[in-house]
């Protein structure tokens, strides 16, 4: 089935964040229906599925087609099953380690489940999630691996000091793999109590470590299959 966007139905600010970009020459009425080159702005939130936007080209009379066909557009995806010859390092802090400890656990159970070999998995601990981004760095900038998995626990205490070291956890993480250009991945709980890291380090609310190493897999998958 086709489905027709008009833009214009949309606040302006709205359609810039979702990415429409209109050509000189279209049609801006809302009733016709027809302003329809629609792309993923890089940096909108809403992700655009291909099937949801399965969108009939408009034929002008020459001819010509006055949007994009998604059909011509190119998706480029990380794939989980091809992990043959990726790399890993998890970066794991010891503080807090009855929760780290699990979600380490939890991380090397993903790369088992999808064949990434343990030969191709180194794992560095480091004091706290303070330490996390400059040896996240250093092995991004090693060019042995193809992501890093970083995993921590910051929990609240009485004190501000909570914010600080998550808030370092959470920009190390991010320069880490802006600084290196290999996907460093952010697996650092950042709970108000014990329990909600309880909870999420294969508790009720899963295992953030888990999840973060199937991330890694498919961040290394699209820069080794696609961004090279
Ligand atoms: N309180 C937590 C810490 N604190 C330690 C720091 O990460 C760091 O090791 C220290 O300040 C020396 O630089 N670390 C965590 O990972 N989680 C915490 O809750
Ligand atoms: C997140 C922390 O650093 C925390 O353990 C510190 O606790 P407090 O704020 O009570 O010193």
């Amino acid at each position: 089935m086709a489905l027709f966007v008009s833009t214009d139905c949309f606040l302006p600010a709205l359609k810039s964040q979702l990415g429409f970009v209109q050509h000189e020459g279209q049609n801006r009425s809302c009733g016709n229906i027809n302003l329809l080159h629609l792309r993923k702005a890089p940096n909108s939130p809403f992700l655009l599925s291909a099937p949801a936007l399965e969108i009939k080209p408009h034929v002008q009379s020459k001819g010509r087609s006055s949007f994009s066909q998604t059909a011509a557009v190119k998706h480029l995806t990380g794939s989980v099953t091809k992990t043959q010859g990726l790399r890993f390092a998890v970066v794991v802090a010891r503080f807090n380690e009855i929760i780290t400890r699990p979600l380490l656990e939890g991380a090397l159970g993903t790369f088992k489940n999808y064949s990434v070999q343990d030969e191709d998995i180194d794992v560095v601990w480091v004091p706290g999630g303070f330490e996390i981004g400059v040896v996240a760095t250093r092995l991004g900038k090693s060019g042995k691996y193809h992501a890093i998995v970083c995993i921590g626990a910051v929990i609240r205490g009485d004190t501000t000091h909570y914010d600080a070291v998550a808030n370092s956890a959470a920009s190390g993480v991010l320069s880490a793999g802006l600084n290196s250009g290999v996907p460093c991945i952010f697996g650092v709980l950042t709970c108000e109590n014990m329990d909600q890291a309880i909870n999420r380090a294969g508790g009720k609310s899963g295992n953030k470590g888990a999840e973060a190493a199937l991330t890694a897999i498919e961040m290394a998958s699209l820069f080794e299959h696609h961004l090279k």
